[in-house]
């Protein structure tokens, strides 16, 4: 029976590792972390991460061919095939701060498999890495393995979309196998990995390739949706001060079958743990290999990206007659996106940090984002969260004053000066407008970023409202768009 470890228990690990039990009833999988904490909540009735259809996949394996461990060396020891799912985030001291990839946890994980090896491994890097990694891992495998083992080294980088990871994981457009088709070895590990795909994967959506394209290929696809988005925020300040509607410009656009409807939605800019930190990678790679023109390109898109979170912010106070000093703002979702808890690089840090420091009251309500973690993402200082939790310096009381977590997204408006909404939860597209309108302060201000509401709808009701992209209304269509310097 193959065995299959994976080394890290988190958004990928997790959920990559449980569908492949899922499928694979004769494989025996066990995922290993160093975080005692994360492993117990694998194992108990509240997973780590809320990601729809998880629960039923981790249910009807956990226990029988799917295990969690904290017991790391001798899982890993005891398997065929190793996954490293480990973080690999923005490094922010010394060489490469604030843009290289961060290898620190990578590494570790590379010598402990070299020390307690005590038989051939497939080592297959499931973290997103900088361009070579494999060849560094391979160099570590090798020079510190004593029993002298065989280590062959592949790439396997991961697609998945958080909040879609269950089915993105089911039904995925192609499982990318980066290896040593040179070699025999390389190619008989490329086949070991290939067969364990292919029991739910067509065999033509399975492409193999040499590694370091495979390597290239993952930050080359977070590099292009990123810049899909940041082109369409880019048009959606053109919109504004042209009267246009980028909803609309999206669509007509997306019609162009070269082109595609899908990632053309307008908003207040996008987060979560991997478009940023991979195209800073992207940057660095092009920077260190004397490519400044084609770095600077990519750059840009992240650029855009901030410019469009604080044009936000700048909508918000300039609207509101200049300042939002002492004001209470709602905030309508903290998560990066839909359907996930997760709050890395949200747009909603930024947007509440310009808004805290006008010196706003903040009321902040998300369906799935602790108060604890809104804390804390607040206090936190830049690429620090992508950290394992234990290694993250916190201060949970930092901006408590200026801070009120809410229940629901009533309680949050109650008595609010505006409302913003950073998220696209579905919940917020079905809300009773009138009673939050009736509860707040006049004038009642609506920011949308996330082209959520009907706006005509919401302007009946009495607010002023600010979608992102979308043509002005009359309070606003005189104020200045550029973000304050
Ligand atoms: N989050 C996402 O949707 C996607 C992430 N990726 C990539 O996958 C990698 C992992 O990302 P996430 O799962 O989001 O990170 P995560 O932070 O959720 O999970 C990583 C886990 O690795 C553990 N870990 C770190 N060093 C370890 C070690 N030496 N031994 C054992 N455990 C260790 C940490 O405690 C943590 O639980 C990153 O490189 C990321 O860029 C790729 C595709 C999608
Ligand atoms: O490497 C990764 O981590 C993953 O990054 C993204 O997945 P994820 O970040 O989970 O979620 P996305 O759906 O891509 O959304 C990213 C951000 O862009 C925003 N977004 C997305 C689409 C869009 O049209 N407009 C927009 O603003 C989202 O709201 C969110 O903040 C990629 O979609 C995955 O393929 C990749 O595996």
């Amino acid at each position: 029976m193959v065995k299959i470890c994976c080394i890290g228990a988190g958004y990928v690990g997790g959920p990559t590792m449980a569908m492949i039990a899922y499928k694979c009833p004769d494989i025996q999988v066990v995922v290993v972390d160093i975080s005692a904490s994360r492993i117990n909540a694998w194992n108990s009735d509240r997973l780590p991460i809320f990601e729809p259809g998880l629960d039923d996949v981790v249910r009807s394996c956990r226990g029988v061919n799917l295990h969690f461990s904290s017991d790391v060396e001798s899982h890993v020891a005891d398997s065929d095939i190793v996954f490293v799912s480990v973080n690999t985030p923005t490094k922010t001291r010394g060489l490469g701060a604030g843009k290289a990839a961060d290898l620190t946890y990578w590494e570790s994980a590379a010598r402990m498999i070299a020390d307690v090896s005590t038989s051939d491994k497939i080592v297959v890097e499931k973290s997103t890495v900088p361009v070579t990694t494999a060849e560094a891992i391979e160099k570590i495998l090798t020079h510190n393995n004593p029993g002298k083992h065989d280590f062959q080294i592949l790439s396997n980088p991961e697609f998945l979309a958080e909040g879609t990871a269950v089915a993105d994981l089911a039904s995925p457009d192609r499982v990318l196998i980066g290896g040593r088709g040179d070699t025999e070895g390389g190619r008989k590990a490329i086949a070991a990995l290939k067969a364990v795909y292919a029991r739910w994967v067509l065999e033509d959506r399975i492409l193999t390739m040499n590694l370091w394209s495979a390597e290239l290929s993952k930050l080359a696809a977070n590099a292009l949706l990123a810049q899909r988005i940041s082109s369409v925020n880019a048009m959606s300040a053109l919109c504004e001060a042209m009267g246009a509607n980028v909803s609309e410009v999206a669509y007509a656009v997306g019609k162009d079958s070269r082109i595609g409807p899908k990632f053309l939605s307008a908003s207040v800019g996008f987060g979560g743990s991997c478009f940023q930190k991979d195209i800073l990678n992207l940057v660095y790679i092009c920077e260190c290999n004397g490519l400044p023109e084609v770095a600077n390109y990519w750059k840009q898109v992240v650029q855009i990206n901030d410019y469009q979170k604080a044009r936000f912010v700048q909508r918000v106070v300039s609207s509101m007659f200049n300042t939002v000093s002492g004001k209470r703002i709602a905030i309508s979702g903290f998560a990066f996106k839909k359907d996930t808890g997760d709050t890395r690089e949200t747009a909603a840090i930024d947007v509440c940090h310009g808004l805290l420091g006008d010196k706003a009251q903040l009321s902040i309500y998300d369906p799935q984002v602790t108060e604890e973690q809104m804390r804390r993402d607040l206090a936190m200082a830049k690429f620090d969260w992508d950290h394992p939790q234990h290694l993250v310096p916190s201060s949970p009381t930092a901006a408590s004053g200026q801070v009120a977590v809410a229940w629901d997204a009533y309680a949050a408006a109650k008595g609010a000066h505006a409302v913003c909404v950073l998220t696209e939860w579905d919940e917020f597209k079905k809300l009773d407008y009138q009673r939050i309108y009736e509860g707040m302060e006049k004038p009642a201000f609506f920011f949308d970023g996330r082209n959520v509401v009907d706006v005509d709808a919401l302007r009946k009701i009495g607010f002023i409202v600010y979608s992102v992209g979308k043509p002005l209304d009359p309070w606003i269509k005189d104020l200045p768009a550029a973000p304050l310097s």
